[in-house]
């Protein structure tokens, strides 16, 4: 059995604004996340994967109020007090890769300098250590050491990025949080910077991609999960999903078929406004297969929050994953390397019971 690092039950996210308005960020999100996997977050823009994450890391903006847990080693990363976001887990119960490391990274200061500042903040590194230990850092992200007392705006894309990874490793984190970490950056740099996130993961680090990429949520998620309208949709083994069988929520189907490598054909429509969301499901007004059914909310069940879902054929037609297609290679460690680790508590079935009670 992995050991569940991160366990997210019934978050929810929303933004008070004036005349009594709010905007529903996240609804209602569970998942667990496990010890050595990877579970990609995907979505449309605006669906409320960046407000998951700064939830995680504690970074909401004052007028967001949370609901629910989301628990990494006993500590609720929900209603934790500054200090102890500060202390015990930004850094080290969750690292951060961010969307642009050219600009998280300090401008002024060498990769070296940020480097041992990190060390020493996070580890307690004695000052006689901090050299060998900043270039032992730099080494564990593939970051040369030569380009140590580089300042960031001397390094390329694919640099900067692995510079920013080797500090969000510095503490040894348990958890992953890379949110967009491929924004910007060509084919091979992106296939680059997600195989060196897949290789923490396997180093037994639970990895949270949060992407629209989903060519990079191919090439190394063990399990995705699809936002929409701030919920999640379905959650599925990458396996199944980019493979023959496919999702089975509407949504997630219509966001594959729109790939230019696939159908590339749009979903009609524009998600609903996160102030003003329908009391059924959010993706019906767009959806081709809506019946009365979908004025009550779908509850996530077997995976999938749809009154209409395409069946599972997950359990019997066994094809070989379809990733190639995606991203027109066939990944070093496709499926049958990766296989999605036993998990202590199985994610589905946990958000599905706290979605009935
Ligand atoms: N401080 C805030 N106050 C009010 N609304 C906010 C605030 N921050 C985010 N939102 C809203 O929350 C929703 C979700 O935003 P979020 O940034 O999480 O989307 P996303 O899925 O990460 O999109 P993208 O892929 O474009 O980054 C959006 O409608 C956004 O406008």
């Amino acid at each position: 059995m992995s050991t569940v690092v991160l366990s997210v039950r019934e978050m929810s996210v929303r933004f008070r604004m004036r005349g009594d308005r709010h905007i529903a960020a996240v609804s209602g999100v569970s998942f667990d996340l496990a010890a050595g996997e990877c579970l990609a977050l995907v979505g449309e823009s605006g669906c409320g994967k960046s407000v998951l994450a700064s939830a995680l890391l504690g970074l909401l903006p004052g007028n967001a109020q949370t609901a629910g847990t989301a628990v990494i080693d006993g500590v609720d990363l929900l209603t934790a007090d500054e200090r102890t976001l500060t202390r015990t887990v930004r850094g080290r119960r969750v690292g951060l890769v961010p969307q642009s490391p050219a600009a998280h990274l300090t401008p002024v200061r060498t990769v070296r300098a940020q480097l041992e500042e990190t060390l020493r903040e996070l580890v307690g590194t004695p000052r006689a250590e901090l050299r060998a230990a900043a270039v032992a850092a730099a080494e564990r992200a593939s970051f040369p050491a030569g380009l140590l007392d580089h300042h960031p705006h001397e390094l390329s894309g694919g640099q900067a990025q692995r510079a920013a990874t080797a500090l969000a490793l510095v503490g040894d984190a348990p958890l992953l949080l890379a949110d967009e970490p491929t924004t910007g950056l060509d084919r091979d740099l992106v296939e680059r910077t997600v195989d060196e996130l897949r290789r923490h993961a396997d180093e037994g680090r639970a990895l949270l991609l949060i992407t629209h990429d989903l060519a990079a949520a191919a090439r190394i998620a063990d399990r995705v999960a699809v936002m929409y309208a701030g919920r999640i949709v379905e959650v599925a083994a990458a396996d199944r999903f980019f493979g023959a069988a496919g999702p089975r929520h509407p949504y997630a189907r219509g966001l594959l078929a729109a790939l230019p490598e696939r159908d590339f054909t749009p979903i009609p429509g524009m998600p609903p406004e996160l102030g003003a969301l329908p009391d059924g499901c959010a993706f019906a007004a767009r959806c081709d297969h809506r019946t009365d059914a979908c004025r009550t909310l779908p509850r996530l069940t077997d995976g999938v929050a749809c009154h209409h879902p395409a069946p599972d054929r997950a359990a019997s037609d066994g094809t070989a994953p379809d990733r190639a297609a995606l991203d027109g290679t066939a990944p070093d460690h496709a499926a049958p390397n990766h296989p999605a680790p036993d998990r202590a508590v199985p994610d589905d079935t946990a958000a599905e019971e706290t979605a009935r009670a």
